[in-house]
């Protein structure tokens, strides 16, 4: 695909999003709306109203129990936050859900009918979940564009990825991400050359290439300036709505432009729930934070 083509499809896909954002402006705000409907299969089945599920989760390292009943549900379409202080076990819990870590007891349900304590760590990226980690991993001799492309390709053989070429859908989708993800402009440029903020987006895009359900974004603006920050969060609530986000960040002041719900872990279980204020008005988050 050309530039030009990019670009028109860009356009296209800019007119496309204000419509789906008016859309969404309605009463009804378009978040729940897949909650009700009947799963097909290969679809994650989230007619109970929610995408994720994990309930009494523990985990010991050594004895040290890093998890402990940690229960959670997050909602389709939801940006859940969560925060915590050092060593509170959001980065187990996130292994937990990706298949990294298998936990000692508990129960872990992606939609109503995936036990995802039955899938191995590659099959779960498969069902529909993708994880970001802190540090972005893109491909710095490789042009904007070719990430892009190379996050369709990966699971595919070699041969089939030789002969590997975007179908009309797949093209649209990947200009469509290029508005998303702020990088429309930079289809030509090699990774290396972007600033750190832009490559944070390029791996959050190279991972939409794969459509994911849900999204785990470790510390996603750990490091960016405070305009990359603000474009990040305006990115995240694009997002909302039709994927669900699980952001992990220290960041208060993204998080209060981002967030509804924030879970507070602590010592590896849910010390509080709610809203920022909610939370940070909470005595026992207060001591864990400023008490220690
Ligand atoms: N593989 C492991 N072996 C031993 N201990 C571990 C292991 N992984 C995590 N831990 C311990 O489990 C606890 C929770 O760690 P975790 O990294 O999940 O916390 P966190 O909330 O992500 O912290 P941070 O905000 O610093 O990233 C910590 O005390 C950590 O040292």
């Amino acid at each position: 695909m050309t530039p030009d083509l990019l670009e028109e499809g860009a356009r296209r896909v800019q007119e496309h999003q204000a419509l789906v954002e008016r859309q969404n402006n309605t009463a009804s705000g378009g978040r729940n709306a897949s909650t009700g409907r009947i799963a097909t299969p290969g679809e994650v089945d989230v007619t109970h109203g929610r995408i994720l599920y994990l309930q009494d989760v523990s985990v010991s390292f050594d004895g040290f129990k890093a998890i402990n009943k940690l229960s959670l549900d997050i909602a389709p379409g939801e940006l859940r936050c969560i925060i915590g202080p050092n060593g509170a076990g959001k980065t187990t819990m996130m292994d937990i859900i990706t298949g990294k870590t298998r936990p000692d007891e508990g129960t872990v349900f992606f939609g109503s009918t995936i036990d995802l304590l039955r899938h191995k760590e590659a099959d779960i990226a498969q069902l529909g979940i993708g994880r970001k980690f802190q540090k972005p991993t893109v491909f710095e001799q490789l042009t904007v564009f070719e990430n892009l492309e190379l996050a369709l390709k990966t699971n595919k053989g070699v041969k089939a990825s030789m002969f590997f070429r975007l179908d009309s859908l797949q093209s649209d989708r990947l200009a469509e991400i290029l508005v998303t993800i702020h990088l429309a402009d930079s289809v030509n440029r090699l990774a290396g050359n972007l600033s750190h903020g832009q490559k944070q987006w390029l791996e959050i895009g190279m991972l939409l290439m794969q459509d994911p359900k849900l999204l785990l974004l470790d510390e996603p603006v750990a490091g960016m300036t405070d305009e990359e920050t603000a474009r990040t969060a305006e990115l995240f609530l694009t997002l909302k709505g039709k994927h669900s986000l699980m952001v992990v960040e220290h960041d208060m002041s993204f998080i209060r432009t981002i967030s509804e719900i924030v879970t507070v872990l602590c010592d590896g279980s849910v010390l509080a729930q709610g809203t920022l204020d909610q939370v940070q008005a909470d005595e026992r988050v207060i001591e864990v934070y400023l008490g220690r």
